[in-house]
């Protein structure tokens, strides 16, 4: 017998007045999976976590904690553990009490000694060991945010819910902090839904990533199967910056893609419909490039470079990204953006042809987006 999951939503509605906070949401984290949950703004991110906490009661559908339904179950019997973003601490009282405090309710209370212990090295990891002594209302938001996400992660729990527990932090701070929080004791034990609007984050920590979007899931998977088998333009968009290029155009008879000019056709691996209105999708980093052109145009599949595709282009601008550089060149009436090794971008100038090269298998085929819905990718 598979064991049941250790969190479960089954179509899960949420209203607020007129706005739809859930909208059928679907969601299974197994036992002890980090599992990251990636959305936009108002995706319904914050209502889930609550949803499961008991904060929130779904109009319909199920909430399951280890396969027992959560109905009528209050938050504090769930034993569940949630980090806000907006945290509340006890101002007053000093980061060690604050750390505390879950320790001394009856259900977590733990011997003075072992409290200790697991204060203390919750504290190390977070890097706030020194602060200990300090009144929370006197620490720097970052500092506070920490000491919020140690009080959840210090006392046993089921399952945490953490909601962008790093926002606060600066950029190297919250890169260093990614790699800590994975390391804790705890939270290598426990079973982690862990909610963020970052894609780097979620790459980062989740053992499977579900995006979210509009009150529904759109697609759980590795972060393999997220970038490479993208359920649609909108999952595709979530991750990498810059962002993937997706070129619209359409199928020929042949089955290549056309662009809408005719500036140039790509042979497709994909059979898609002849006719039908797609777009391509194609990593700025898995476009390389091979130098400057003769010409502006089109330049069919080279047969010297094993099997890459090329393109001709005019260069548009180049931005340094540290040690890489993002080009745009310009191809007819499209624009494409690559990353390639600054020193290789070197000898680049606007308005003059460059010749790029495209590994067929870094190709996607998408639908067309429509208003109310992002392009689906077609796959064989
Ligand atoms: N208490 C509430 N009253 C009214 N509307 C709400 C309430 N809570 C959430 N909503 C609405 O429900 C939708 C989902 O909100 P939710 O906070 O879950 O999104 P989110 O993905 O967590 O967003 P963010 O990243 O901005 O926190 C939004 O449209 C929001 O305005």
């Amino acid at each position: 017998m598979t064991r049941p999951a250790a969190i479960g939503l089954r179509s899960v509605h949420k209203r607020y007045g007129k706005s739809t906070a859930l909208d059928g949401l679907d969601l299974e984290v197994a036992e002890g999976e980090f599992f990251c949950l990636l959305g936009p703004s108002g995706a319904g991110k914050t209502t889930t976590l609550k949803t499961i906490a008991g904060l929130e009661e779904p109009d319909s559908g199920a909430v399951e904690l280890g396969g027992v339904d959560m109905a009528g179950v209050e938050p504090y019997d769930r034993g569940v553990a949630m980090c806000f973003e907006s945290y509340a601490l006890y101002p007053h009282r000093t980061a060690y009490d604050n750390l505390a405090s879950p320790l001394r309710s009856p259900r977590h209370r733990l011997p003075a000694h072992e409290a200790r212990e697991r204060i203390g090295d919750i504290a190390e990891l977070l890097g706030i060991g020194a602060l200990l002594d300090r009144p929370v209302g006197r620490l720097s938001n970052g500092q506070r945010q920490r000491v919020a996400l140690g009080r959840v992660l210090v006392r046993p729990a089921r399952a945490f819910l953490l909601d962008e527990p790093l926002s606060h932090l600066d950029a190297k701070l919250r890169q260093a902090m990614r790699a800590e929080l994975r390391a804790i004791g705890s939270v290598r034990r426990t079973t982690t839904l862990y909610v963020t609007h970052d894609s780097v984050e979620a790459l980062a920590l989740g053992d499977r990533i579900g995006v979210i979007r509009d009150g529904r899931m759109v697609q759980t998977g590795t972060r393999e199967e997220l970038w490479h088998r993208p359920y649609d333009t909108f999952v595709a968009r979530s991750f990498g910056r810059p962002r993937i290029n997706l070129l619209p155009g359409t199928v020929t008879a042949e089955g290549h893609f056309r662009s809408p000019d005719g500036a140039y056709e790509l042979p497709l691996t994909v059979p898609a419909p002849p006719g039908a209105a797609v777009q391509l999708g194609v990593r700025p980093r898995d476009i390389g490039l091979l130098g400057p052109g003769k010409g502006s145009g089109v330049e069919p599949a080279g047969t010297d470079r094993g099997t890459a595709l090329e393109l001709t282009g005019t260069v548009h601008v180049s931005e340094l990204l540290g040690r890489a550089t993002e080009v745009t060149v310009r191809i007819g009436g499209q624009q494409l953006s690559l990353v390639v090794p600054r020193a290789d971008a070197a000898g680049l100038r606007p308005d003059r042809p460059v010749r790029l090269s495209v590994p067929p298998e870094s190709l996607l085929l998408f639908e067309a987006d429509r208003p109310a819905r992002p392009g689906r990718r077609i796959s064989t």
